[in-house]
């Protein structure tokens, strides 16, 4: 497809091949998702074109919070036509993927404190909530579609310390992640000369079997570091002289992608404890002052019309391709924090939900770092069959009214988008 318009310039934790590059590459060009032909430029912004035929620039960002920070700093929709050839940090962001949570492993809680810390507060007078979290550090900051992204995780070391362990070589074998990666966790060689391991931290709880197994705490040390990709590249940089003073080597956990595009040898694969099912939810983000942009009415997707998923070709997952006939269900994003002191205050917050038909798809806290033993609630809502006969307008203005009627029963709420849900079908709508 040729491409056409304004670049659209997207955001993931890097560096490449990290697991949110994976979601971002899945998500806006879904035709070169079954490639890893995007991980192989030689510089780290890579460039390809949405199903819609807008180029889009993927762009590793080094941490959460930058991501966060690029997103709120991106400004109006004319600025995008200021584009040129700039240094990462200084792109207008369009979109951002960052993880959410995990099925085997729980909440990514270093998003869930970033999102407490976006969203406009709907309390016009924040002087009358002393908990008040208004003067979020990303107001601005929305979500605008969720993705769900099946995750594998590997056990790779350098080529240059296959030999302090005793890794089998097979006459086949290359000693690339390209080759040994076909290989099953149950070909694994002895272990006893790896005595670090790096990964991020969300994915020690996702194998902690395997872990277990080969790895006793007091022999092996782990150390967190800021995405799986980054724990590739650092140990793809291990030589010899490097390798913990030549006593033992280091290994990293990371995906098959990470492992083929540094080189590295893997030992295991599939090492996660739910290898059937383990899958990471991810959030698109955006800047919402971009949603006013121009010919875009009320109940109008901007994320679908750039991304053009109504020509999604591959979906990742079965669950994740919908029938444009099915209606639609969408899901909001709300937090807020409840009066700890009075008996009920949450199950009254709870029952405006019920109030409205909103099914609650999930619920989470987080401390509200304001006062100890107080919190943050993340609810999310999902509209139920009764309401999705509605047209879009009578839909949002359930949802205001609903959001309106909870105002009353909780102390800085605050909305964080409303977006389509996956799991129940629905991409492949055909945008205008
Ligand atoms: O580290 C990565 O590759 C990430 O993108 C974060 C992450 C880690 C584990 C599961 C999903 C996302």
């Amino acid at each position: 497809m040729p491409e056409h318009g304004l670049p659209l310039n997207v955001a993931y934790l890097g560096p490449e091949a990290s697991f949110s590059h994976q979601a971002a590459i899945e998500v806006f060009t879904p035709r070169q998702s079954s490639t890893s032909s995007s991980t192989s430029s030689s510089t780290s912004t890579s460039t390809s074109a949405t199903a819609a035929g807008r180029p889009v620039r993927l762009h590793p960002l080094p941490s959460f919070s930058a991501i966060f920070s690029a997103i709120q700093s991106t400004c109006s929709p004319s600025s995008l036509e200021k584009e040129t050839e700039q240094p990462s940090y200084d792109y207008d962001y369009d979109y951002a993927v960052a993880p959410f949570e995990n099925s085997t492993n729980g909440s990514v809680v270093q998003v869930l404190d970033l999102l407490a810390q976006c969203g406009l507060e709907s309390d016009p007078d924040p002087g009358s909530d002393p908990d008040s979290t208004a003067g979020a550090l990303y107001p601005d900051l929305e979500v605008c579609a969720e993705y769900y992204l099946p995750v594998h995780h590997c056990l790779f070391v350098a080529p240059s310390s296959e030999h302090k362990h005793n890794h089998k070589s097979t006459p086949d074998d290359d000693n690339t992640a390209n080759t040994a990666a076909t290989r099953t966790s149950g070909a694994l060689g002895p272990t006893t000369s790896i005595r670090t391991l790096y990964t991020h931290p969300q994915v020690w709880g996702q194998c902690g079997r395997f872990l277990a197994s080969q790895f006793p705490s007091n022999v092996v040390e782990r150390i967190d570091v800021g995405s799986t990709s980054a724990a590739a590249q650092l140990v793809a940089r291990e030589t010899n002289a490097s390798s913990n003073g030549g006593t033992g080597i280091s290994a990293a956990i990371a995906s098959k992608l990470a492992g083929q595009k540094h080189n590295l040898v893997c030992l295991a694969e599939n090492i996660e404890d739910e290898p059937g099912s383990n899958t990471t939810r991810f959030f698109v983000l955006r800047n919402r002052k971009r949603r006013s942009g121009p010919g875009l009415g009320q109940g109008q997707d901007l994320f679908a019309s750039d991304v053009g998923h109504g020509h999604q070709q591959e979906p990742s997952s079965p669950s994740q391709l919908g029938h444009h006939t099915n209606p639609r269900y969408y899901k909001s994003l709300i937090t807020f924090t409840i009066d700890h002191t009075r008996p009920g205050s949450l199950a009254d917050a709870l029952a405006v939900f019920k109030q409205y038909s909103f099914n609650l798809t999930s619920i989470d806290t987080r401390p509200s770092r304001k006062r100890n033993w107080q919190y943050v609630f993340f609810v999310e809502c999902e509209e139920t069959s009764d309401t999705v006969r509605g047209g879009q307008n009578d839909r949002e203005q359930k949802l205001t009214n609903m959001l309106l009627d909870l105002q009353k029963f909780t102390g800085s709420l605050r909305y964080l988008g409303r977006f389509e849900d996956r799991l129940r079908g629905g991409v492949t709508h055909v945008e205008p």
